[in-house]
């Protein structure tokens, strides 16, 4: 598993925001993120969202897991601010999220990584190019750009289609472009709706050992998924369960998370 990390790391060593968050060394657990009874709805709909509470805490992996239908990709849109709630409180990096002013919600959402469920590349741009949009927007220097996004689609097993246009990839492979675009930059925290929805289970099991590598390396990480296997390769990671838009939480530790120390 550290060859998997340092591997990662040397990918991703460039952060992609301008000034540097606090890694896991030593550093006692904060939460990242809260929601204090959030609802959501659509419309004048009945609430798809309702009296979610919890906190995720910095540098932790969370699996979310729930029938379809149950609110899934909603609550992971309000995690990466594409959504206000309906009401309730989210602090997000320890602002207020909800009444941040609109003007700050693109500098916030630079440090979060998203695996969007339908993909969403640019397609008018290469495998490669979407891959390095991040690095690009950031402002990093173009001679240092190949490097990286080479052995980002490389570790996606995409080396030979670099050069390909989105429409020209299948699902399983517009699925990873969209995974190394998240990743490349080492987001402060990484959203992935069923990243591995179209892949076979080795290409899987690969993308989760790129996830739980960006993780070890301080990225905070929530994953939407059905598929039970994968949950269980990830031994440290904390459940989310949602039941009809609600959080199921009997013990209350994700509402509270146990405070902990990392070595
Ligand atoms: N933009 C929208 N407008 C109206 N209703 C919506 C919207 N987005 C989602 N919904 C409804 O909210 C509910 C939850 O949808 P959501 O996509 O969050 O569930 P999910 O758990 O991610 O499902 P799946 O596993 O099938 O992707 C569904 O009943 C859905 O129809």
């Amino acid at each position: 598993m550290q060859a998997e990390v340092e591997a990662v790391a040397r990918i991703v060593r460039w952060r992609m925001w301008g000034f540097e968050w606090e890694g896991t060394s030593g550093a006692a657990m904060a939460n990242i993120v809260q929601f204090e009874n959030v609802g959501l709805r659509y419309g004048d709909g009945p609430e798809t969202l309702s009296d979610i509470s919890f906190a995720l805490a910095a540098g932790s992996f969370y699996f979310l897991s729930g029938a379809s239908g149950a609110g899934k990709t909603s609550l992971l849109r309000l995690l990466y601010l594409a959504q206000r709630p309906s009401r309730g409180i989210i602090r997000l990096f320890g602002e207020d999220a909800v009444t941040m002013p609109r003007a700050r919600l693109p500098g916030f959402r630079r440090r979060i990584g998203v695996v969007f469920q339908d993909f969403r590349l640019v397609p008018h741009l290469s495998a490669a190019d979407n891959v390095a949009l991040p690095l690009r927007i950031a402002g990093m220097p173009e001679a240092d750009i190949a490097e990286p996004v080479s052995e980002m689609l490389a570790w996606v097993g995409l080396t030979e289609r670099a050069g390909a246009k989105p429409e020209t990839l299948s699902g399983g492979e517009q699925q990873r472009v969209a995974i190394a675009r998240a990743v490349i930059g080492r987001p402060e925290m990484l959203v992935a709706d069923e990243p591995t929805g179209n892949v076979d289970p080795e290409m899987a099991e690969r993308l989760l050992l790129l996830f739980d590598s960006l993780n070890r390396l301080g990225t905070t990480v929530v994953v939407a998924t059905h598929d039970l296997h994968l949950m269980h390769r990830v031994p440290s990671a904390q459940m989310m369960r949602l039941v009809k838009g609600r959080l199921h939480d009997p013990t209350g530790t994700l509402r509270h998370p146990p405070a902990r120390e990392l070595a």
